[in-house]
């Protein structure tokens, strides 16, 4: 859980601040932070004496640590983020207000790796710039893998760090000032196949950077991620890339975030020149013209804005002023007292509006070109929060998972979360994000999910592919760690405290195929890859169908599951023979239907005898299933309801009708029988099992599909083959947008009606169509294919019988 900071409630800190000079005030918070939780926990509280107050300054830090923790972890509301901030030690203050830790996040293509690539060149990580798919064939650094670099796609996310001088004038003096950040970055991939990549950068990011393409502005997938930065609470400043392209329209992109994404948005700069003329930008903070010069675009060069855009720069900053003025008090103040806010007060109001989700600052660039990205890393430095800006809460399990915020400070106990397993040449590299304390290498610290303790034997800060060896890692950054056995979303934490923080949300697959090895004999280093694939990628699964024997994979997509069919061969040396893709179906009942069901086998010996009574129904919700005992005078003991629960469960993995997951389902046992010898769990657990059959199937099940949302974009002259494909593959049309070139048509398509779309869509439009699916939701499919499906699973069935 995030909350991000600065909504000042620390009402006692201010009374504190009114009365003292800065040092004592600090104190005087120190001293009234902890009367605030006591008085919360209805204790009296002596204030500290005056005197004890007066202790030296480095006491006083360690104490005004403890102090703030403990406040944190009795009452995490009663502390403002505001608060942790003004009391970190000077130094940890300091060091924390320039490190970033942003994730750079967008649609399909934006030019997230082109402008990864960029940042790490003009920040001195790499000595020549690469293009994805570049005449040099070495590609972009961040797309380490062959397959990325073959493909021009980014598969998995990246990370590494850099340091950017931000050279930028005092707006009030003019004068040249330099100011060095530590910047912590992950390039995250763009395809929905590949979204967990997305998810879990962001779950432990303070802050991103959306691209959106100049021509294309917000597109799918800048919903789906604008949806992820949502759910993680992540501040976001806003880059339009591909302004060198032929129809690009900054205006049209920052439209598009405030009305599709309804997030308030304005320029911050506008274009001088555009298309192939694209030189630079206005920056319209300072109404100065900046150009990026030099072999590539490393130097900047500022001027006077030019005469024939200084009238429209001019309507663009009041637009930015009126935009800050709806969603900042002091800009609406201002403004309300016809005043022209100064650039420091425009500046400190974009800061305060983006960290507190309210605003996104748009900044436009070529990346491609070389053009205007030094400004976006001045902007990531200006406007997104450091790590003590963010509220990150833990779960307490020593207190019956109370919520605890945890404070950034290097000399707390440790906290971190393994957010990305990889395997690597020297075992598994775990990627960790510490919030508080300092993870050391050769410290123990424990695993709050297994209570296994570890010693962190070496801690590397990554750099795409390549690493470099650290001792230690403080508080808020981002590091990985070589030999620790874990899973993705562990929560680490040192001994003395038992802390566990919510993982990160994982979406079901959709998909799934047989696959084999070709040969027996590579059948252990087939087991080996999809162990370690599994390992690394939640939403990759594996199982072995009961029936078949096959083994079956599952996930996000068709090019989800062909990446790792192709990652087999080449890292494995494993050719695989893989079946038709298989939809992921589920089934559901949509009748309240009541049971009796009797299990009795008392033929000599022991015997079985389970009664159970109740009834199923649907949930009403498409959603997880449900179990309850309504037993009441103990017809059915507690020992025997679990045994019963147990066989719900077992029931809902494997469906009656095609031996899909059931979902959205209800049963209730209210009464039963037990036999004083022969009832035992596993008689309750199958008579349950067979009542479940039984009523399911009188319950007018149905077979569900997925529906996938899909955009479609294409130039215009196509629409009418394009909507007659999906005519014939009864999509239900939602939207469609027409642009001057290009249209976009949002449908929702069955996932089983979509295999081949994609070459299809190729002979539809010459190859210049797109298109993106995501998972939208289930809903019945159509009679004639649920027939279709249960006699074709019985058949199989039947066949397998026979063997
Ligand atoms: N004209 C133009 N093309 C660009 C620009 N930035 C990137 N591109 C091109 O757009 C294509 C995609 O660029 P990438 O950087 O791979 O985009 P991405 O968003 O990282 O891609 P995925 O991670 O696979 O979604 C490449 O061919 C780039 O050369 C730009 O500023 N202008």
């Amino acid at each position: 859980m995030r909350v991000p900071a600065l909504a000042c409630r620390a009402s006692l800190r201010n009374a504190a601040l009114r009365n003292a000079d800065t040092v004592a005030c600090k104190r005087t918070f120190a001293s009234y932070t902890l009367p605030t939780h006591r008085q919360a926990h209805g204790q009296n509280h002596q204030r500290t004496s005056r005197a004890a107050e007066w202790q030296s300054q480095r006491r006083w830090q360690s104490g005004a640590a403890a102090a703030v923790q403990e406040a944190a972890v009795h009452d995490p509301t009663a502390l403002s983020q505001e608060a942790i901030v003004e009391n970190l030690d000077p130094q940890e203050a300091a060091r924390l207000d320039k490190v970033r830790n942003i994730g750079i996040a967008a649609h399909i293509d934006s030019g997230k790796t082109t402008a990864t690539e960029r940042v790490l060149f003009y920040t001195g990580r790499i000595k020549d710039i690469h293009e994805v798919r570049g005449r040099d064939a070495v590609g972009a650094k961040m797309d380490s893998m062959d397959l990325e670099r073959e493909k021009g796609i980014t598969i998995q996310s990246a990370a590494t760090f850099c340091d950017w001088v931000k050279k930028n004038p005092d707006p009030v003096t003019g004068e040249m000032k330099e100011e060095k950040y530590h910047i912590n970055l992950i390039d995250t991939p763009g395809h929905i196949d590949f979204t967990i990549e997305v998810e879990r950068a962001l779950r432990v990011l303070d802050g991103a950077v959306m691209i959106l393409c100049a021509v294309s502005g917000v597109q799918s997938q800048t919903v789906t991620v604008d949806r992820q930065m949502r759910r993680y609470n992540i501040p976001r400043i806003s880059f339009v890339n591909k302004m060198d392209r032929a129809g690009a329209n900054p205006w049209k992109a920052i439209d598009g975030i405030n009305q599709k994404l309804k997030i308030p948005a304005a320029a911050l700069q506008v274009p001088i020149g555009m298309e192939d003329e694209f030189k630079g930008v206005v920056d319209l903070i300072r109404m100065r013209a900046v150009y990026s010069e030099g072999e590539n675009g490393e130097v900047i060069r500022e001027d006077e804005v030019p005469e024939d855009i200084r009238e429209f720069a001019q309507e663009k900053r009041r637009k930015l002023i009126e935009t800050l003025a709806d969603v900042d008090d002091e800009i609406a103040n201002a403004f309300l007292d016809e005043r022209t806010p100064s650039p420091l007060e425009i500046k400190a109001a974009i800061r305060r509006a983006t960290i507190a989700l309210k605003f996104s600052p748009v900044l436009m660039g070529s990346a491609l070109a070389d053009k205007s990205v030094q400004p976006m890393l001045d902007a990531v430095c200006d406007f997104l929060p450091n790590p003590a800006e963010v509220e990150n809460l833990a779960l307490d399990r020593k207190r019956a998972e109370a919520p605890v915020k945890l404070v950034s400070y290097s000399s707390l106990p440790f906290v971190g979360l393994a957010f990305k397993l990889e395997e690597s040449n020297f075992g598994q590299l775990t990627y960790i994000r510490v919030y508080q304390g300092k993870l050391r290498k050769g410290a123990h610290v424990t695993n709050a999910r297994t209570g296994n303790k570890v010693k962190i034997p070496r801690i590397v800060r990554m750099h795409s592919n390549e690493m470099e060896d650290v001792q230690e890692i403080g508080a808020g950054e981002i590091c990985a760690v070589f030999g620790i056995d874990c899973a993705s979303g562990d929560t680490f934490a040192d001994g003395s405290i038992n802390y566990s923080m919510t993982s990160m949300f994982v979406p079901d697959p959709v998909i799934s195929l047989s696959i084999q090895p070709k040969q027996t004999k590579d059948t252990p280093n087939f087991s080996k890859a999809m162990s370690r694939f599994q390992r690394e990628d939640p939403t990759f699964r594996v199982h072995v169908d009961n029936e078949s024997g096959e083994s079956i994979i599952s996930g996000m997509g068709e090019l989800h599951l062909s990446i790792y069919v192709e990652r087999m061969k080449r890292e494995y040396g494993v050719e695989v023979i893989t079946g038709q893709p298989q939809v992921a179906y589920r089934e559901t009942m949509t009748q309240h239907v009541p049971f009796d069901y009797l299990l009795k086998k008392q033929t000599g010996g022991a015997g079985d005898y389970a009664r159970v009574i109740g009834y199923m129904e649907p949930t009403g919700e498409l959603g997880g299933n449900e179990f309850k005992q309504e037993v009441i005078g103990g017809t059915i003991s507690e020992k025997y309801l679990f045994a019963c629960d147990k066989g719900f469960q077992a029931s809902c993995i494997e469906g009656p009708m095609l031996g899909h997951k059931v979902i959205g389902t209800r049963m209730i046992v209210n009464d039963g029988a037990t036999h004083m010898t022969d009832s035992s769990e596993l008689a309750f657990r199958t008579a349950t099992m067979h009542a479940f059959r039984q009523a399911f199937r009188q319950g007018q099940p149905q077979v569900l599909e997925p529906l996938m949302k899909t955009v479609i974009t294409a130039p215009n002259e196509f629409q009418g083959n394009i909507v007659g494909l999906l005519n014939k593959r009864n999509a239900a049309i939602n939207d469609t947008e027409i642009g001057a070139d290009d249209f976009v048509l949002t449908a929702d398509c069955s996932l089983n009606a979509m295999f081949g779309f994609s070459s299809q869509l190729r002979a539809a439009s010459q190859g210049k169509g797109e298109f993106s699916m995501e998972f939208s939701h289930y809903a019945a499919a159509p009679p004639q294919l649920q027939r279709e499906l249960v006699a074709k699973h019985e058949r199989e069935r039947a066949e397998r019988h026979k063997r």
